[in-house]
């Protein structure tokens, strides 16, 4: 496991205008810094933000209000048209996008680029769903009538997001809102607030007028009690933990507000007799290493049948060790550093239950050399249901082996959680892929796949995974409402 570091050498944007530490609220970019943004990997400060609360919050509800009806009166080819500037814009700055990223979260700058294009691949897709929004007539119960349906904007999105993906699950929200003729305010996560307004940035380049889109940073509750409370907003999205879900749930229930959550995962990750060794280790190594581990569908508990066990902890250890851990910005480098030193207390702790109860740390299990908040990838054999990492999201990168002998025994195992996000399977057998997927209780399967998000198709989970679907064309079902029209009066 080699290490790689590069200077703490300052942002060097092509763009510096990109680097923005105000929020955007009604079109003007209003406050300044009081909450400093790090670089988790040098501990560098990258700016300082606003730490705006419920007045603010307010006042940006309020332009969100006011921008929706003129901004859902648009053609839906305008608002598409507009989408599809910002979607260009942001490739054309991906670079810039991709460093600022890497910055303030940590993760590898190929990866950085990667969600920077995931990301805009969303804007691109609902650019063009945005003509697509379809009603319906129905055969009517009555000779003088006839039925129509029409899918109208649902109004004011409010948006809470995470730091894992500062981009992605922005973009995943707000490109079908705004596709849909809804109008829309941010709050990202204080650990990544410099990629939320760097989009920001090229929206307002794009001409996404005044008020559609908004975002802001700063007192997290006391925002979040606005999002979901003011009497202009429609639908509370919020992509984060299961615990923080719920409490907004509770709060969005005073008014009877939408609310699209994007929660926790615990995935299970199921390697059959039958299944190619080399593909499952390589998913292994996608779905788990991916954003050291802090992805919600990364392979929580990967389950192995007993008769391939020990090759495949050999192989999944062998290319865990070839991990190179260090600075994302720095060439080679495939581990960066976690995002702050409460998760890796959290995964110390997790390890430590572990191998207190038996695990056995094949490779890793320790603290990096690095020192601040890198963590060594590691691959923990003997694993029980017994042990803390079978029932809590790791968010780190900890890949827990456990052994399992029948199909029904590791199915019942895969399903024993409150979760439902992503589960992945490897097998070869085609009866085995139809009876495993259709009975795992789960809102995502990949099947003899590590990785299955894509702007095309619906992401989300079941139980307490959430509620909602973002991607494809049920991403825009959150941002719609139904409208039953009856058209009387047309007997001669
Ligand atoms: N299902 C998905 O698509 C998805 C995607 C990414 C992350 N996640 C989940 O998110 C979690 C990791 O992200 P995180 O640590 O940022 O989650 P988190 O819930 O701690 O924070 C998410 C967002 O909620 C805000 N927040 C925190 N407390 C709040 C409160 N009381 N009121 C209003 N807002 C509040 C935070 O500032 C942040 O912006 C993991 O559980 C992961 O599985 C899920
Ligand atoms: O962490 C959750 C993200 O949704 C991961 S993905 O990039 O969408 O797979």
């Amino acid at each position: 496991m080699t290490v790689q570091f590069k200077s703490t050498a300052p942002l060097e944007l092509q763009d510096p205008s990109l680097l923005e530490s105000r929020c955007l609220i009604d079109g003007e970019w209003l406050g300044s810094g009081e909450d400093a943004v790090h670089n988790p990997a040098t501990g560098a400060l990258l700016g300082n933000v606003p730490r705006f609360g419920a007045a603010e919050a307010t006042k940006a509800v309020e332009a969100a209000s006011r921008a929706f009806k003129p901004w859902a009166k648009r053609l839906a080819k305008e608002r598409g048209a507009i989408l599809r500037r910002w979607f260009e814009l942001i490739i054309a700055n991906r670079e810039d996008l991709a460093l600022i990223l890497t910055s303030e979260q940590g993760k590898p700058l190929p990866e950085a680029r990667g969600e920077i294009d995931y990301a805009a691949s969303y804007v691109e897709y609902y650019a063009e769903e945005a003509k697509r929004i379809y009603g319906e007539t129905i055969p009517s119960h009555r000779p003088d009538a006839r039925i129509m349906v029409t899918r109208q904007p649902t109004g004011v999105v409010t948006a809470i997001t995470p730091w894992n993906f500062p981009a992605g699950m922005i973009t995943r929200k707000i490109a079908p809102a705004l596709a849909a003729g809804c109008t829309a305010v941010v709050k990202p996560a204080p650990e990544t607030p410099l990629t939320a307004l760097a989009l920001a940035v090229l929206a307002q380049r794009a001409g996404i007028p005044d008020g559609v889109f908004n975002v802001l940073t700063g007192d997290a509750p006391a925002i979040g009690e606005v999002f979901c409370s003011h009497p202009a907003v429609r639908v509370v999205g919020f992509t984060g933990s299961t615990e923080v879900g719920k409490l907004l749930m509770r709060q969005a229930a005073v008014g009877v507000k939408k609310v699209a959550l994007e929660l926790g995962g615990n995935a299970p990750f199921i390697v059959f007799d039958d299944a190619d060794l080399e593909a499952a280790v390589e998913g292994a190594m996608v779905s788990k290493f991916r954003n050291m581990g802090q992805t919600c569908v990364c392979a929580n508990r990967l389950y192995v049948q007993a008769g391939i066990y020990d090759a495949f902890v050999t192989r999944l250890a062998e290319r865990v060790a070839a991990l190179v851990v260090g600075d994302g910005t720095a060439p080679g480098v495939t581990q960066g550093p976690l995002i702050t030193g409460e998760a890796l207390a959290k995964v110390e702790t997790l390890v430590a239950d572990a191998t207190g109860k038996g695990a056995r740390a094949v490779t890793g299990g320790r603290h990096h050399g690095l020192g601040r908040t890198f963590y060594e990838p590691t691959v923990l054999a003997d694993v029980t249901a017994e042990m803390a990492v079978a029932r809590h999201e790791i968010f780190g990168p900890v890949a827990p082996v456990f052994k399992f002998t029948t199909e029904d025994e590791v199915v019942a195992a895969a399903n024993d959680t409150q979760y439902g996000l992503a589960a992945y399977f490897y097998a070869r057998d085609i009866g085995r892929i139809f009876r495993v997927a259709e009975e795992l209780e789960y809102g995502m399967v990949g099947i003899n796949s590590g990785l299955l998000s894509s702007e095309l198709a619906p992401f989300g989970g079941v139980k307490e995974s959430g509620n909602s679907r973002e991607g494809g064309p049920h991403g825009i079902d959150e941002f719609v409402e139904l409208k039953y029209m009856l058209i009387g009066g047309l007997a001669r």
